[in-house]
């Protein structure tokens, strides 16, 4: 479904990503975890087709990225919210509907549904400037989710949503699993990784490890993820 196949990135002098190879299953849901700067969002932006590679090719259902057609069929939600400030949230999303090809009816009936999943149904008619960070975490995740991609790619979705909240939305991520989506969410976060089928874990720019959530976590002694980290940091 998704193919990185060698994928290097440098941003100067700098290697960023050093010869990722991942590949995706249909309906799987994959966490891309990794600390602070490990790569995460490069690696990202270069799914997408936002950025290029230096080397290697990504592929989404067999289609070479960057490919405007496949783009159409993916919600991404960007680190760092792109959104209309001195507009409401409702304007936002039905903004952000009418390009994504939604309209009437359709868009009205999508824009009430994900309001609820959110948790902003309140709060549409406030102007985003007026938006706590949460909230336009929020209002940038139902903008993703909108039109109902097939692909999901979510950075870091859920920093700064409280606890309650942040479970209902990986709820939500699992039954759009279920439903047949496929999905990649980027974390720092370890007990997210739990929620998650299969994890690649990045750091330094290298896919250090990359399989089934339970099977990594029996790879250590201690039967967590984080340790991973720690041998590859030399056991510091
Ligand atoms: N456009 C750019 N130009 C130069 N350096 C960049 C650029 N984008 C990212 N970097 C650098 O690449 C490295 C990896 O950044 P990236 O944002 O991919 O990490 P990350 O794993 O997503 O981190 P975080 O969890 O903090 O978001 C960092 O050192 C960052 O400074």
């Amino acid at each position: 479904m998704i193919e990185i196949r060698n994928i290097s990135k440098a941003f100067g002098k700098k290697q960023i990503l050093n010869n990722i190879n991942l590949r995706v299953e249909k309906g799987d849901l994959i966490c891309l975890l990794g600390p602070s700067g490990a790569g995460k969002t490069t690696l990202i932006r270069l799914i997408i087709g936002a950025i290029n590679g230096d080397e290697g090719e990504i592929y989404i259902r067999g289609n070479k990225m960057p490919n405007l057609e496949i783009l159409k069929d993916i919600g991404f939600m960007p680190q760092n919210e792109a959104l209309y400030n001195d507009i409401s949230g409702l304007d936002n999303l039905r903004f952000f509907g009418g390009l994504m090809g939604l309209k009437g009816e359709g868009l009205h009936n999508s824009i009430k549904e994900i309001l609820k999943l959110v948790n902003l149904e309140d709060d549409a008619a406030k102007i985003v400037d007026n938006y706590s960070g949460g909230m336009k975490k929020r209002l940038s995740l139902a903008i993703a989710l909108l039109h109902d991609p097939d692909i999901l790619i979510l950075d870091e979705p859920t920093v700064g949503i409280d606890p309650v909240l942040r479970k209902s939305i990986w709820q939500e991520f699992n039954r759009l699993k279920e439903n047949g989506k496929t999905i990649i969410v980027s974390t720092h976060v370890m007990d997210e990784v739990e929620k998650c089928e299969h994890a690649a874990i990045i750091y330094n720019g290298i896919l250090i490890a990359y399989g089934a959530v339970k099977d990594l976590a029996a790879r250590t002694q201690s039967g967590s993820i984080e340790e991973l980290f720690f041998t590859a940091n030399g056991g510091v």
